[in-house]
């Protein structure tokens, strides 16, 4: 079964090719970069879910193939959730991981450790050529801290603090973070469906 990755972000393409590998029956991967005038699809949607269905919607009609799509973000507390569906943006066009960070350390200036407490969500959307389609979910407990520490991962990882591990995101090693992320949960539960899918074609 070939799978395209509808994201454009190196960063989760790195992290889902690796929780591809043990999936069994998976043929080719295919990435935006296959196909070219891919358009970047609008992040209308208010909620993680309907984003994710959104860009996997646009590749399966695309491509053809069974496609699989990621939206995620950071909620903090202390902002009301924010930045939410907005975390690749938070800063602004163009998105900038750098300038998002600063913006959440200037915004959290000043508050206490109790109270910066954050979470990032995952939501995977597997959307087939025929219609099918299925959504799973993966959040990860943290809190921000005031300055970044560690250079792994990407987007908040350097001032996202994991308690359990006494580490930020990006101070764990790649197969760490591919263990206990917001998006390994959300690839586990994806797993079975990957299967299901697998055995159909
Ligand atoms: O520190 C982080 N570690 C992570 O593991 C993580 N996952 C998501 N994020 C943040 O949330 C935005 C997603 O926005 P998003 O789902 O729209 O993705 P994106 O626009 O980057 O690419 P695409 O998949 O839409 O093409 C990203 O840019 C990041 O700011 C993360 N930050
Ligand atoms: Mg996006």
């Amino acid at each position: 079964m070939d799978i395209m990755l509808a994201t454009g972000n190196k960063g989760k393409v790195r992290e889902l090719q690796e929780m591809l590998i043990p999936v069994k029956n998976l043929g080719r991967i295919f990435f935006i970069g296959d196909f070219p005038d891919y358009p970047e699809v609008e992040e209308t949607g208010s909620t993680f879910r309907e984003n994710a269905l959104l860009k996997a919607r646009e590749a399966a009609a695309r491509t053809g193939l069974i496609s699989l799509a990621d939206d995620s973000g950071l909620e903090v507390d202390a902002l009301g959730g924010e930045p939410g569906v907005r975390s690749a943006r938070f800063a602004g066009e163009p998105k900038d991981d750098d300038r998002n960070i600063d913006r959440l350390l200037n915004l959290l200036e000043g508050i206490g450790t109790e109270r910066r407490g954050a979470r990032f969500k995952c939501c995977l959307a597997i959307v087939t050529p025929d219609g099918g389609e299925y959504v799973t979910e993966g959040v990860c407990e943290g809190r921000i801290l005031s300055e970044r520490m560690g250079s792994g991962g990407f987007g908040y990882d350097p001032v996202f603090y994991l308690e359990k591990y006494k580490k930020t995101m990006a101070e764990l090693s790649f197969e760490e973070k591919n263990r206990i992320s917001h998006r390994a949960g959300a690839f586990t539960k994806a797993v079975s469906v990957l299967d299901h899918l697998a055995k159909q074609s």
